[in-house]
Parts: structure tokens; sequence; C-alpha cells
């Protein structure tokens, strides 16, 4: 039970009111207006309780998250109000009601209308709002129209404007998307609910993390309000949950999602959900909600193509509203290659010097600017093309690699294979060992001891293996 708010304020109203007025503008600049207008709007300040400051929130999951989220930033703001708070006490309201307008002043984080304990407010049953309980926020950036489409995603993002323009239609519930990482299944997800809210604003839409909807559960269990959270959940009209890989292994999640997915799909309402893998491929996930999950439509994000990453970059560009040389992106979109995101922040970095020092960026300057992603793509090849090359070089079989052979001619390529792997890979010996044919891991460590050995004493054999590690560079 929550103790009654009955706490006076010290100072007077006016003057509480500013300052308070202050902490939640410092809040609000420091998080952002998307997690402010989520998590904060509805706060409301109690009063000070001695060197306490009493916040309230309409629910005990706002409660919860408040407290856990910025309770320490909330003190830190009111303490340097230098009006002698030191703690802050972030409680559910007695008389608290949920609300959605923007414009509602109580919601709007003003001073409690609740404080006087001359005028006790019976505690009211706050029904969750599944709006602004449940759905995370949306990034405002990510829409259909800032999406770019092409070969590798045409389809997945075909199957999420369906969605959007017909929720649970046959054939596309649930909607599945999956793909590795940054490769914009979040992106399209947030699409399919900004487009949905704007053409049916009636609609509930539940978006979050599977990490989220774990969270959300065992806060249910533990506060003995699971009927609460079923209800609420089953009350949406769109539930959209995000990388459920998470849920791997947490099987009585897994139980409670099954059991809402169900439910809101025999109600007719849509699921989404985004993976990094297909519901076959989801190894540790229960075999029925495997297979629920892939009787609807399961899209795939492929990995992107060298157009992709090209088209993605100048759109980029162009919604930052900055010039960036068309030679600068081929080359970020050459070298870069395995997320979208790592691009983005490639070229957000670019974008800041050039800001910053007042001229455009060269391929000279990004290489230098990048140096430490274009380092680490480098040494993104992989065992198989090292082994690939190097057979190629030495002329000898790919399956020699792995073989038992141990003839010079085909035992040295395997240790100089060994060496790059070691060199260009984050691979730990026990596991480049087992992609040779099983070896023991002081194989491999006497493979790359011996190599460098080798390359101090034979400069043409130590040209030989850099020649190697340039090709494979590339
Ligand atoms: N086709 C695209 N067009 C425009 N931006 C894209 C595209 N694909 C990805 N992005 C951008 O790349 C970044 C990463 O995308 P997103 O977060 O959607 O990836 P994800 O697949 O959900 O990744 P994770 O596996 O880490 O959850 C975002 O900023 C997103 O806007």
């Amino acid at each position: 039970m929550e103790k009654d708010v009955g706490v006076s304020p010290l100072a007077p109203a006016p003057q509480l009111a500013e300052c308070w007025a202050r902490v939640r503008g410092r809040l609000r600049e420091e998080v952002g207006e998307v997690e402010y207008r989520t998590w904060l709007r509805q706060m409301t300040l109690a009063g000070i309780d001695g060197e306490e400051a009493v916040v309230l929130l309409p629910t005990r999951f706002l409660r919860d998250w408040v407290r856990g989220h910025y309770g320490d930033r909330l003190r830190a703001l009111w303490v340097q109000e230098n009006v002698g708070i030191r703690r802050i006490d972030v409680r559910v309201a007695a008389n608290a009601r949920v609300t959605d307008s923007a414009d509602d002043q109580q919601a709007e984080g003003g001073l409690a209308e609740t404080l006087a304990p001359s005028r006790p407010e019976p505690r009211a049953e706050v029904k969750p709002d599944p709006r602004s309980d449940w759905s995370a926020p949306l990034d405002p950036r990510f829409t259909f129209d800032t999406f770019v489409v092409g070969k590798p995603n045409e389809f997945a993002y075909a199957c999420a404007r369906r969605v959007a323009e017909k929720p649970a239609s046959p054939g596309f519930n649930p909607l599945f998307l999956y793909g590795g990482v940054g490769l914009g299944k979040t992106h399209l997800m947030h699409s399919v609910a900004w487009a949905i809210r704007e053409a049916h604003s009636q609609r509930n839409i539940a978006y979050m993390s599977a990490e989220k909807f774990m969270y959300r559960f065992i806060a249910a269990l533990r506060s003995q309000s699971t009927m609460e959270f079923k209800e609420s959940l089953r009350s949406v009209d769109v539930l959209m949950i995000d990388d459920l890989q998470f849920l791997i292994g947490k099987d009585n999640t897994q139980e409670e999602f099954f059991h809402t997915f169900n439910a809101l799909v025999d109600a007719g309402k849509q699921i989404v959900v985004s993976a990094d893998k297909s519901p076959s491929d989801l190894n540790g996930l229960e075999d029925r909600l495997r297979t629920r999950l892939g009787c609807g439509m399961v899209a795939d994000l492929h990995a992107t193509t060298y157009e992709l990453r090209l088209s993605i970059l100048e759109a980029k560009a162009i919604a930052a509203s900055a010039k960036v040389d068309k030679r600068v992106m081929e080359f970020l979109a050459h070298k870069i290659t395995s997320n979208v995101r790592e691009l983005e922040g490639a070229l957000n970095r670019l974008i800041a010097h050039a800001n910053l020092f007042g001229r455009e960026v060269t391929i000279e300057t990004a290489q230098e600017v990048l140096k430490d992603i274009l380092r680490a793509h480098d040494r993104r090849v992989t065992i198989e093309e090292i082994q690939k090359r190097v057979a190629e070089h030495y002329n000898i079989r790919l399956t020699d690699m792995s073989s038992a052979r141990r003839a010079r001619n085909v035992a040295r390529p395997r240790q100089v294979a060994m060496y790059l792997a070691k060199q260009l890979t984050q691979r730990s010996l026990p596991e480049i060992g087992r992609r040779f044919g099983n070896r023991d891991h002081t194989t491999v460590m006497h493979a790359v001891s011996r190599i460098a050995e080798l390359m101090q004493a034979d400069s043409g054999f130590a040209e030989d293996v850099e020649l190697l590690r340039r090709m494979l560079e590339v």
C-alpha cells in the first residue's frame, strides 16, 4: 500500500512552482522531448517534506520507471535549486488520473492539487493506460518516408506497408521481420506504428522491446498485478515486440507472451515481431511459439548491397542538409558493409568534422577521421575467406586446410592461414583450431609463432604473407 501523500509545501507555492518548473525544464532538455513526454510529462510535485521533495505519478509502473531511471537526476536537479532538498520520494498519486491530453495542466507537471492534508481525497483506482504505459517512445525519424528501399529490403518493406495500411489482414498476422544487426528492423517497426497511428488515431499500439516486455511481466509478478498486466496488454489493437530473441531461455515470459499472442490474434488484433533470426532458426524458443510466429508473414531484411548503402548515405546526407562529396560516400559504402547503423555513424562523424573545420571532407580526411571504424572493419574477414585465399595462393586444395596431411607444401600454407586468422579475425585460438580440422589450440599457437619466426628470418616469405594480408584486407 502506498503511504498517503500528506505533505505541506514549505516554500510558498509560487516559489516552489518556479523551482519545480526549472527542474522539469532541465530534465526535459537532458532527456529530449520524446522521452520526456513518454515518462515524465505526468509528474506532479506534491510538496516538500523536510529535506525531501515528493513527486507524484499516476501509476505504479510510471512511478517505478521514473524512480529507477530518473530518480538520481531529479535529486541532483533539486539539490541545484538550493532550497535545502537532499532527497526525492517518488510516489503514486492518491487521486491520480491518467490523461492523454498534452494540454492538461496536471499532466504537464504542475503542482499537484492534492497536497493539502485538509482535503483528503479517496484513493482512485488507477487503470493503466496502455498507450502511455505500454508503448516505448517511437523515434520520429523512423518513418516509411525515411526508409530507403532496395533489393535487400523491398519485400520486408512491402509487407510492413501492407500491415500499416490494413492491420490484421489474413496472411499478414503476425508479421515477423528478421535480419542481422542494424539492418532496419526497428526503423520498419516504428514506421508501421507511426502510419497506423496517423491513419487510425483511436487504435491502441503497444510497441516495446522483448526486454521491456519481460521487465513489465516480472514487475507485475512481483507486485501481484499480473491480472492487470494481462488485461491491459490484451486491450491493445496492435502489439509490436522488437528483438524477440531476447526471450530465448526466459521460459515464463515466453509462456505469457504466447498466451497474449493467441488472445490478440484470436481477437483479430495485429502482431508485429522482429528478431535477428527467422522463427525456425530461433533455437531456444518454445516450439509452439515458433510455429505460431511463423504462420503469418515472415520477411527477411537481407544484408545491404553497395547500391543500397550508397542510396542510404545520400538520403541521410540530404536529411542532415549536409554536402558530402559523392566519392566520400562511395568510399564509405564500399568500406562499411556490415550494418547501416555503423554506416550512419560514420557519415555523422564526417558531417560533424566538416562543420567543425568549415570545409568539405575528402577521402583522405575520411580515412583519418574514421580510422578506428575502418580498422575494425578491415579485420572483419572470415576464416573461410582466409583459407580460400591462402589455398589459392599456394595452389593447394581448400580441403587441405582441414586435412590431416603433414607434407610441408600443405602444412606451411595451413600455418600461414592460421597465422592470418589470428591476426585478422577476433576468433580465439581454440575456435581457429576447430575451423582447421578440429586441431588443438596449441597447434594454432605453434603455427602463429612459427610463421612469425620465419617472417623474421626470410624477407621473401614475409613479403608473401604481407601480400596475402593486404589482399584479404581490401
Ligand atoms: N533502409 C534504410 N533506410 C534508411 N535508414 C536505415 C535503413 N536501414 C537501416 N537504417 C538506419 O540504420 C539504423 C539502424 O537501424 P535499426 O535500428 O532499425 O536496425 P535493427 O535491425 O533494428 O538493429 P538491431 O538488430 O540492433 O535491433 C537506424 O538509424 C535506421 O534509421
